[in-house]
């Protein structure tokens, strides 16, 4: 786990191995531990040099070891402690990633070394802890308070120019790096080390101090949306600053305890690893990640050019792909090449035609116009006589069915959903949707491509809204019931946003534009001149239904692009929302026009009402094979739709609230709305509660067993 060598003549060349970040579980720590021992009594020994193999440094601590009550092994603090107090010099030779425990390893060490291309940083923020193993004490000390905080809080990986200009490495090599490391360990061998003991030193002073620490967590305060990571990171660091060292690390050993086994560090860390689950994806026919290859890429076509349309261009872009892309509107192409080239500041390759013949030799399309099925189909038709034999075809749509357009084509093994997330260049997550006749050669480069393009992906079915905005349907709907119920907007917000999401479901609604929805809803025959016809107004298909949100557009309120929507703005495309009178005056006359009363609504039922909602369509997802796992949805949730990561996702958060208390609350709220069929329980729920609501990770059984007798 620690490889001990000897090279040089005086040098001890301690080589962590550990695949495949090199992580410090038990066995590693173990093993240094051992071998700076060894490396102390060694006579031959008058330096050392620490290493990763295999080009990386260390990944920090073993994340799938943080279940354990106490962990085996010597304690990280121990371990660099023995280290930084070692009398002959350590250099620590950075290849790869120096990240976590792995910056921490590094800091003990006297001297830092790194590769250009290497990055160090502190990610535990986003693992819902803080640099606890001496980190928030250390790097204070060597690059002063205002870069430690800001590294710390923020969990960005620094690269090895920035550290160096910070001081956090001492040289920066284009070489082999452990080969430098050994040399610069020669040079140094004899010479005192107490200045390079960052335990030893004092915090750089910083003016103000009081007032930039009030000042930090402030900020931190206002963006953590309640997180506690980011302001135990603060009050660490505040610690640095003002104590002695050893009193610093007690502090810091405190502040851990209150985090550790914290329900946001576990949800966190849940977070991490669903992140990466979903690039072993596998279909209902048992295709798999593992034994399906992908086609390679190398050019690709974007058929119309919004907002979508330009994201996704500049995502395969940066990608590396040669990019066409066509928009038969002549002032809107013109429009596009111009937002493009801005946001690729004159970088990829991307041509522009308005002539869907431009996607002729391409390798695959994909298709961002319009949500209309008819545009959709027509296009689809052309695409499928136009392109190459082989050519993929994906489409953007975000809930229309993938095998309609599939039928359209020659080839309908070639077609899938790609469905990205606005801005399509900057949000994380992509749902690949399969259908029926997908093959599973075309959902593997799907994937590949998304994970070329630094997406989170997910290998999804084909249903309305596939699973994101399938789930998200009932949650919006409990939302506008409640205005009807007596909530306001400003209401609703305040819960979900004190919940953790940056945004409230109404500015949220603002900001995507009202007649999104409205215009899906006139697809679905919900709403629009035909439909409301001598119906009643709250009822839809035997089933309550509120029709606000088609009040609101009637009245030409879409949001932030018209100016006032749920909230009023100071002008179109105007972005602070402020409460509205004439809103209030709405609410109030619509209830009145429909006999409602108007009654308290706590935050608590805004919540359930919303989560649970959404959280049961979850279930039925999981229960229909939408998506393959609880971890798959949650990954979708937080990386598409901004689901707070202290809070692990809606199934994660299911399951820490306890599945037997969301069928309780579930059973509740239906009971009082029996015309809501969103909030009658799916059996998947019963049922797992009936076993005894088994952990995450076994719901997959329950799951099978369930799909087996359907
Ligand atoms: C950038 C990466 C390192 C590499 O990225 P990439 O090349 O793309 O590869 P990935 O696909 O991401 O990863 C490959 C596989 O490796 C797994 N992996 C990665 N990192 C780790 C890890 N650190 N631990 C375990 N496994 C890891 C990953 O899951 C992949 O496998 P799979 O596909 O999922 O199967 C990138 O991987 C990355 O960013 N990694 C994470 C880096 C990170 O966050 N590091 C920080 C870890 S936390 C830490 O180091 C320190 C924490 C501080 C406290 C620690 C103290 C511990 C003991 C305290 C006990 C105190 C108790 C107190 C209570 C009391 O007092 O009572």
């Amino acid at each position: 786990m620690a490889q001990y060598r000897v090279v040089s003549g005086s040098v001890a060349l301690i080589t962590i191995q550990n695949p495949p970040v090199n992580a410090l579980r038990a066995a590693v720590r173990e093993g240094l531990f051992n071998a700076i021992k060894r490396a102390s009594s060694d006579p031959q020994v008058r330096s050392v040099v620490l290493s990763g193999h295999n080009g990386t440094f260390c990944g920090g601590a073993d994340i799938k070891e943080f279940g354990n009550v106490s962990l085996p092994g010597p304690h990280l603090v121990e371990v660099f402690q023995l280290m930084e107090d070692l009398v002959k010099p350590v250099v620590a030779a950075i290849e790869g990633f120096a990240l976590g425990g792995g910056l921490e390893l590094a800091l003990a060490c006297h001297y830092r070394i790194g590769h250009s291309k290497a990055r160090v940083g502190f990610p535990e923020v986003n693992l819902g802890l803080f640099p606890g193993a001496g980190g928030s004490q250390r790097l204070p000390r060597l690059v002063g308070v205002p870069a430690a905080l800001d590294i710390i809080i923020t969990g960005r990986h620094v690269a090895a120019g920035e550290a160096l200009k910070l001081g956090l490495l001492d040289k920066v090599i284009d070489q082999n790096t452990v080969d430098a490391a050994v040399t610069f360990a020669k040079s140094v061998e004899g010479k005192p080390l107490d200045n390079h003991r960052l335990g030893n030193r004092p915090c750089p002073p910083l003016e103000n101090m009081d007032a930039f620490f009030e000042e930090a967590m402030k900020r931190v305060h206002s963006r953590a949306r309640g997180a506690v990571a980011p302001i135990t990171c603060v009050q660490a660091v505040r610690g640095a600053a003002t104590l002695p060292f050893h009193k610093g690390m007690e502090l810091e050993k405190m502040l851990l305890g209150t985090l550790f086994n914290s329900a946001q560090a576990q949800a966190s860390q849940y977070c991490f690893f669903a992140e990466r689950a979903g690039a072993r994806w596998s279909m209902p026919s048992g295709a798999r990640w593992d034994t399906c290859k992908a086609k390679p890429i190398g050019t690709a076509a974007v058929i119309g050019l919004g907002t979508m349309g330009r994201g996704i261009t500049v995502a395969l872009a940066r990608a590396g792909l040669s990019v066409v892309a066509v928009e038969t509107q002549e002032h809107q192409l013109a429009e596009a090449q111009r937002a493009v080239s801005r946001m690729l500041k004159g970088g990829g390759r991307v041509s522009y035609s308005p002539d869907l013949q431009a996607a002729a030799e391409v390798d695959l399309v994909v298709e961002a116009v319009f949500e209309d099925m008819a545009i959709k189909e027509k296009i689809f038709k052309q695409l499928s006589e136009v392109c190459k034999p082989g050519t993929l075809l994906t489409t953007n749509t975000s809930t229309l069915d993938i095998d309609r357009l599939a039928s359209c084509t020659r080839d309908p093994q070639l077609v899938v959903g790609m469905h990205f997330f606005a801005p399509a260049h900057i949000m994380r997550l992509l749902e690949v949707v399969y259908g029926p006749r997908s093959s599973p050669e075309a959902v593997a480069t799907a994937m590949q491509l998304g994970k070329r393009m630094g997406k989170v992906s997910v290998a999804v079915g084909n249903c309305t809204g596939f699973v994101g905005n399938r789930m998200l349907k009932p949650y919006l709907e409990q939302a506008n019931f409640l205005l009807e119920e007596g909530a306001t907007p400003e209401l609703v917000d305040a819960a979900l946003e004190e919940f953790g999401f940056p945004m409230g479901v109404f500015k949220m609604s603002d900001l995507s534009g009202l007649d999104v929805g409205w215009r899906v809803r006139k697809e679905e025959g919900l709403t629009g001149p035909g439909v409301t016809a001598g119906q009643p107004m709250r009822i839809r298909h035997s089933r309550r239904y509120s029709p606000l949100g088609d009040l609101m557009c009637e009245e030409g309120r879409y949001g932030q692009k018209t100016g006032s929507g749920w909230y009023l703005y100071d002008k179109p495309g105007g972005r602070v929302a402020r409460s509205d009178p004439w809103l209030r005056n709405f609410l109030e006359q619509y209830r009145a026009r429909h006999g409602l009363v108007a009654r308290r609504i706590s935050q608590q039922e805004v919540l359930e009402r919303c989560l649970y909602a959404l959280i049961n369509e979850g279930f039925r997802v999981l229960e229909d094979g939408i998506a393959a796992s609880p971890q798959n949805i949650d990954a979708i949730y937080v990386f598409g739709y901004s689901w707070p990561k202290h809070r692990g996702g809606p199934m994660f958060y299911a399951s820490q609230v306890g599945l037997a208390r969301v069928l309780e609350g579930l059973n509740h709220y239906h009971q009082a709305h029996p015309d809501v069929p969103h909030l009658e329980p799916c059996s998947l729920l019963r049922r797992l509660v009936a076993s005894g609501s088994p952990p995450i990770d076994k719901w997959s059984e329950v799951v099978k067993g369930h799909r087996s007798q359907l």
